[in-house]
């Protein structure tokens, strides 16, 4: 299994080599050559299973010879060891055509922790047998740092640089983030949102001398192992509820698109998905680019979903270079497009394409506040404000065919959001229940290239 560069000019890897590499060497994102397929027959024999026997049915495929069987299958059952749920992600039904995918039963509360955790383990076996160090930088709106941290603290041969947006992810979020005490975590508040600490990242990854010298690695959805380890739960949930007999719609709270591209990826294997929708909150730039054609950055307003606060969607690239026939040379044209001039067209023949396979929706921030309080009226669930902004475009998008939304955080992340929407204060679990305790270590940063490289520099001296 090889994989290629959305922007065609980045030498094609082998899965593990990918992994590790995080940004093809051209700016592009790396994608498997061919995406395996699974027979109907293949997908039935998922029923019953566990997830992590599903976890290696679907995941084999990918990984070519870089993990052996049964060191894959070791890494798998150790990385969802910790999930406080038997079923891993359960699912919960909240109207007769309408199901819950809950996503946060890992260690840090959120969707993060099933790529994350596994990511860990295999970084820790490709990394050992190699007798190679790396510097992990991650860009996030909260989520993803913290399940970075969470797989990478304490490890010898990794050190782990997370840039979040000062001032722009919950209390819950920024403390996990700071409070870890080992030394080869640093939590970075970048005076900026998340599409800069995301730009900086890929800043980073493009200094080639940078990314050299220090031996620079990629945790976001970058990674296509991010990508790969999501696509495992569109075919658990939808297996329980009757595929590959019978058709699941999914919709998404999207912000990077990782989560969806994850869902797009199960349908090409073969799962019979009908609908993926794309859920976003006011920072709408993918539904609106779904309605005009056009990709049109406009400032991110903070919201109550602060992990969804972003405008330029990073794995919406990964949908594009499908769209337009995998035309390397097309996808550099409109990545130029959108860094001179924070815009871009897309051709009608890849608008159409892109339109066959996602449909969107977007939700203001009443209507968010507004709809985890009708939730728990409704079905006594108390909803994330991103779960939240899933239900109700799931909601909207009922049809006979079953629909999952997927539940992408606890809602105990965003106590002071969820409180005022429905009066309920949600505890934190008992693993975490110190948190506002424990003390903090962060260091702030400017929005700048040079300033975070300086800075990681004179960390890795230490
Ligand atoms: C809680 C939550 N929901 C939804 C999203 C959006 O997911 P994606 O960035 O994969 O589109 C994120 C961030 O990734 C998140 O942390
Ligand atoms: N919402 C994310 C943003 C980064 O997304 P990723 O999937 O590319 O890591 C977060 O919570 O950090």
């Amino acid at each position: 299994m090889k994989y290629i560069s959305t922007r065609g000019q980045a030498p094609e890897l082998s899965f593990e080599d990918a992994m590790l590499t995080g940004l093809a060497r051209d700016g592009g994102l790396y994608v498997p050559e061919d995406v395996p397929t699974l027979t109907k027959a293949e997908i039935a024999d998922m029923a019953g299973l566990s997830y992590e026997e599903i976890a290696y049915r679907v995941m084999r495929p990918f990984v070519g010879d870089s993990f052996g069987d049964d060191e894959f299958r070791g890494l798998i059952q150790k990385a969802y060891a910790g999930f406080a749920h038997d079923a891993r992600a359960p699912l919960k039904q909240l109207a007769p055509n309408h199901f819950l995918l809950e996503l946060f039963h890992g260690p840090t509360l959120a969707f993060k922790d099933f790529a994350m955790q596994l990511i860990g383990q295999m970084f820790q076996a490709a990394l050992t047998k190699r007798g190679q160090r790396i510097v992990i930088v991650g860009a996030t709106s909260g989520d993803t740092g913290s399940a970075a941290i969470e797989a990478f603290k304490g490890l010898d041969n990794v050190d782990v640089f997370i840039m979040f947006p000062e001032g722009r992810v919950s209390e819950v979020q920024r403390r996990q983030m700071t409070t870890p005490s080992e030394n080869n975590v640093h939590a970075l508040a970048v005076k900026g949102d998340f599409d800069d600490c995301q730009a900086r990242l890929k800043d980073m990854f493009n200094d080639h001398a940078f990314r050299d010298e220090v031996g620079l690695a990629g945790v976001n959805s970058i990674n296509w192992g991010r990508v790969l380890a999501q696509v495992v739960y569109y075919f658990s949930s939808a297996v329980s509820l009757g595929a590959p007999h019978r058709e699941v719609s999914f919709t998404v709270p999207t912000g990077n698109f990782g989560d969806i591209f994850a869902g797009y990826i199960a349908k090409k294997m073969g799962l019979p998905i009908k609908e993926l929708v794309i859920a976003t909150n006011q920072n709408d730039i993918l539904h609106r680019t779904m309605e005009t054609g056009a990709y049109t950055k406009e400032g991110v307003s903070p919201s109550i979903s602060p992990s969804m606060d972003i405008q330029v969607s990073s794995n919406f690239e990964r949908a594009l270079f499908d769209a337009y026939g995998r035309d390397g040379d097309a996808i550099r044209s409109v990545m130029n497009d959108l860094s001179e001039s924070g815009s871009f067209s897309i051709s009608q023949g890849a608008m159409e394409a892109l339109r066959e396979q996602f449909t969107s929706g977007r939700v203001s921030e009443e209507e968010t506040s507004e709809t985890i309080k009708d939730m728990l009226t409704r079905t006594g669930e108390v909803l994330c404000p991103h779960s939240a902004i899933g239900a109700r475009i799931g909601d909207a998008n009922l049809s006979e065919v079953p629909m999952i939304t997927l539940a992408t955080a606890h809602p105990a992340k965003f106590p002071a959001a969820v409180k005022d929407a429905c009066g309920v204060d949600v505890g934190l679990p008992a693993h975490m229940a110190d948190l506002f305790e424990r003390s903090e270590r962060v260091t702030p940063v400017a929005n700048d290239l040079t300033a975070l490289t300086s800075l990681i520099r004179e960390r890795l001296k230490k």
